[in-house]
């Protein structure tokens, strides 16, 4: 099965997981896509959307779901999003989409966290996807500098702004053995404003293609 044909399984099949008059967390990307399309269909039976990017406040929009600002919904009950990497324990590698921040933060209001993806995200091992890290404009090369101190070769997604007014730099030749622990050494960094790992709070649920894993 194609990955196209697998992200839209995925991104249908999370609906199983949204409560009538809830408030959804909705990440952001190519196989949520699929998810806001089929959510679309239950816009009624929902009290809106949690969005985490510009883009999918935009698709969501279009479709006539109500947008809701997180300050103002507080706990959500559900968070579905997709992701670049997935490993055994659930932990994830996100941030293709330079998204990453406001999903952290919409994956952390969430009780259950839903990630949705086709098997060419499914590793042993996190680190050969470049891992994105949102930094503060002003501290690119500082944080460049401390990254390659920590083994990392650390490349400017030039051109790239985040919906936050941020840049991304992209750490490639990382093999991860410990996000845990690397995902807190990041944080510490002055001028990191989000590492794009997924470690310390993971995905509670994996859907790969329609099959939970
Ligand atoms: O910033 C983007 C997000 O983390 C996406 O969830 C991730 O890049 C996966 O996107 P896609 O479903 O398009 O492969």
């Amino acid at each position: 099965m194609s990955n196209a044909n697998e992200k839209r399984q995925a991104g249908e099949a999370a609906i199983r997981y949204v409560e009538d008059g809830s408030i959804v967390g909705v990440g952001t990307g190519s196989t949520v896509a699929f998810f806001i399309e089929a959510l679309a269909d239950l816009r009624h039976r929902i009290q809106g959307a949690v969005s985490s990017s510009e883009q999918s406040t935009a698709h969501l929009t279009r479709l006539g779901i109500p947008v809701l600002d997180l300050n103002a919904a507080g706990p959500l009950s559900l968070y579905i999003d997709g992701a670049d990497e997935c490993d055994p324990h659930k932990r994830l590698i996100k941030g293709g989409g330079a998204a990453l921040t406001r999903e952290k933060i919409v994956a952390a209001a969430a009780r259950k966290f839903v990630c949705i993806i086709d098997s060419s995200k499914q590793v042993d091992l996190l680190g050969a996807f470049p891992l994105p890290i949102e930094v503060i404009p002003m501290a690119r090369s500082l944080v460049a500098r401390e990254i390659v101190k920590l083994g990392g070769q650390p490349v400017w997604r030039d051109g790239v702004v985040t919906d936050n007014g941020n840049w991304i730099i992209d750490v490639h030749g990382w093999r991860i053995a410990d996000p845990v622990a690397l995902e807190s050494e990041l944080n510490q960094l002055a001028g990191v404003v989000t590492v794009g790992l997924f470690a310390r709070r993971p995905a509670d649920v994996v859907l790969l293609g329609d099959r939970e894993i």
